[in-house]
């Protein structure tokens, strides 16, 4: 999945995982990371997710990672706040009182340039890579991060009848990309809509260093 990909997604409006609502598995299932007011969360490969101002709206402090500066243009512009930019290696600090993004590619973010991160909040960002993506992309997450405790939405379909992303990403999967922590189910429902793939399940983890 290159770049050029998720930034023709953007340029055309192909953005049909972006939802107006935050999502329902982070509103029910936040409180299980037991984070102090003001803690840090990390939202890899952020998009213009409406989860960032529920979860600052909470009280928390926001870092995300996202390829697609307009993206972070208009998630500044939806928020009505005029960010601060500045360089940061090869990417650009996007920030505001409690809120930093950085935009280019993740891989290139290192844990100096992110700062402390105290929770890593992953929705849609596993499920969009493919498989030799994640494989890079899960200790990558745990080297930013220290291996910080996750909420991680993944989906599970059968691979066989359409192509990702998002990908199914089995629990068995979950458990081998991230060895170094424990996956705890929280909750797995079944989703309408997904691709016309039916069934498809939605899963909350809640990751925990072992
Ligand atoms: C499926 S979307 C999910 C966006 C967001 N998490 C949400 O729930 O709305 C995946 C996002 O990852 C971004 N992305 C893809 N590859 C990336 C990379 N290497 N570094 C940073 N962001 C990336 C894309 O531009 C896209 O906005």
């Amino acid at each position: 999945m290159d770049h050029d990909f998720w930034h023709a997604k953007w340029e055309s409006g192909q953005i049909g995982f972006h939802n107006d609502q935050p999502h329902s598995k982070l509103v029910a299932h936040l409180g299980a990371l037991t984070l102090d007011p003001g803690a840090r969360i990390f939202v890899p490969l952020c998009g213009k997710t409406v989860d960032i101002p529920w979860l600052m709206a909470q009280g928390f402090r926001v870092a995300g990672a996202e390829l697609n500066r307009s993206a972070i243009e208009q998630l500044f512009e939806d928020m009505q706040i005029t960010p601060e930019t500045r360089d940061a290696g090869s990417l650009t600090q996007f920030s505001a009182p409690g809120l930093d993004i950085f935009v280019g590619d993740i891989f290139e973010l290192d844990s100096d340039m992110l700062g402390p991160v105290d929770a890593v909040y992953d929705r849609a960002a596993l499920v969009a890579l493919p498989a030799e993506m994640r494989a890079d992309y899960a200790p990558h997450i745990d080297r930013l991060t220290a291996c910080a405790p996750q909420l991680l939405i993944t989906f599970e379909y059968d691979a066989s009848t359409v192509s990702g992303p998002p990908f199914p990403v089995p629990g068995d999967e979950v458990a081998r990309r991230y060895p170094k922590h424990t996956a705890r189910l929280l909750e797995k429902t079944r989703v309408d809509g997904l691709k016309g793939v039916s069934p498809a399940l939605e899963l909350a983890w809640h990751l925990t260093k072992a």
